[in-house]
């Protein structure tokens, strides 16, 4: 089903388990910073809602969607958390770029989910362009970053 068909913000809080007792990391990328501001609000937002304490949730920056993989890694490595959240906005310009940020990011996110005990859940946006990002973090298609949150919940609470 493609985003367009779907609200990224709806879930079933009876459906989900109590963020109260978990640790969260979140990653940001500042490259298209209003979009990630965005998507980190509506993940702070759902984490919130879910029962999750703030002083439970540790924020680090890093400057672009390339560098998330490294971010999360040292989270990981640093910090006891139950699961990682890597935001980014990739939007196509001009050249190839677009196609190997996207990958590699994609790529060393899953490689963190294969290596480590700790769930990354992937809060990237790849988008053609601006308004399908705008779209996607807080517009007519909501959230990614509420979706995100909630498969840190679920996968933290997984087994
Ligand atoms: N063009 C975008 C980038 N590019 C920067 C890379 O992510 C990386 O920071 C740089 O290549 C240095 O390693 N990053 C985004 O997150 N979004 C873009 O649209
Ligand atoms: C995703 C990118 O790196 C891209 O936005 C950079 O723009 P350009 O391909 O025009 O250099």
């Amino acid at each position: 089903m493609a985003t367009a068909n779907k609200n990224l913000s709806a879930y079933d809080k009876t459906t989900i388990p109590s963020a109260k007792d978990l640790r969260f990391g979140i990653v940001v990328s500042e490259w298209n910073e209003a979009i990630t501001e965005g998507l980190y609000d509506g993940a702070m937002e759902a984490l919130l809602d879910c029962g999750a304490n703030a002083e439970n949730i540790i924020r680090w920056n890093v400057p672009g969607s390339f560098e998330l993989t490294f971010g999360a890694k040292k989270m990981i490595e640093s910090k006891k958390v139950d699961a990682v959240i890597a935001i980014g906005s990739v939007i196509q310009g001009e050249t190839k770029h677009f196609d190997f940020v996207c990958s590699a990011t994609a790529q060393g996110i899953m490689d963190l989910n294969v290596r480590t005990q700790v769930p990354v859940i992937f809060c990237v946006l790849t988008d053609n362009n601006m308004q399908q990002a705008i779209d996607r973090s807080g517009g007519k298609h909501g959230n990614k970053g509420a979706e995100a949150a909630i498969a840190a919940i679920k996968m933290a609470n997984l087994g």
